[in-house]
């Protein structure tokens, strides 16, 4: 997979995108992480990228054309068509299962406001998709871009060492993650549970899944609300649920 980000901090997203598993990915050629800065792209003396607001107000607006220039260098750099994604407030709001989604994509290209944000003219005709990584607002949109850059990049084949562990993660089977233990086993902050030191792997993989569903009602009922729960899930949950109010 291929993605090429509009930016114009591009060595903060070649940082982010080299390290950890997402820079073994790239090791493993499994993904590609190009950045191009509109400013090299600008066409006046000063490289200017951004203009005041069209009727008045505070801050500027990133112009169309440097954007323009950079978004078809990046679309010319690769014969497959790509996806384009502004990060913005105002898209729709990351989730595992639009992160799965997207990493199934071929190319994409993600688009980095600064100040207030790009020309509307440019989003209405070069964006396909706005997406917000949370109800907050940011300098840049660059963050945005290194979330989406990790989820999915965590998400290509082979990256991940153990391919299960991306299926056991928080939010893929739409719970939370069950609590995790490393050694030892005793320890001044506590004993780990005797189930997880059992080796009975049926017992185990019940007694995660109770915990996750308990976690999720507690933490997250709007989750555990949209979650599809088979027979098993609905009697460990009201285990749980009895045992945590007796
Ligand atoms: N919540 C997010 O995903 C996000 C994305 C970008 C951003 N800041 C840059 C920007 C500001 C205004 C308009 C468009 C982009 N802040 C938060």
């Amino acid at each position: 997979m291929r993605i090429d980000v509009i930016t114009l901090f591009p060595e903060f997203i070649r940082q982010c995108a080299s390290v950890g598993v997402v820079g073994r990915a790239q090791e493993r050629n499994l993904l590609t992480v190009e950045s191009w800065n509109p400013r090299d792209f600008a066409t006046d003396n000063y490289r200017t990228v951004d203009g005041r607001t069209c009727g008045g107000g505070p801050g500027m607006v990133m112009l169309i054309q440097p954007l323009r220039a950079a978004l078809a260098a990046a679309r010319a750099a690769a014969p497959s068509a790509a996806r384009t994604i502004y990060l913005s407030p105002q898209g729709a709001r990351l989730t595992q299962a639009r992160v799965a989604g997207l990493a199934r994509e071929e190319r994409l290209i993600l688009l980095c406001g600064r100040y207030e944000g790009v020309d509307e003219r440019l989003i209405e005709r070069e964006v396909d998709e706005e997406l917000s990584i949370g109800d907050y607002v940011l300098s840049g949109g660059e963050l945005g871009a290194a979330v989406v850059i990790d989820a999915i990049g965590r998400l290509q084949d082979g990256a991940l060492n153990d391919a299960a562990s991306a299926e056991q993660d928080s939010f893929s089977n739409g719970l939370l993650d069950c609590p995790h233990y490393a050694r030892p086993m005793q320890d001044a902050l506590g004993a780990v549970p005797d189930v997880l030191q059992s080796g009975n792997h049926a017992m185990i993989r019940r007694w995660r899944l109770k915990q996750s569903l308990g976690r999720t009602w507690l933490r997250r009922p709007d989750l555990l609300a949209r979650a599809d729960l088979d027979g098993e899930a609905r009697q460990l949950l009201e285990e749980f649920r009895r045992e945590w109010l007796a």
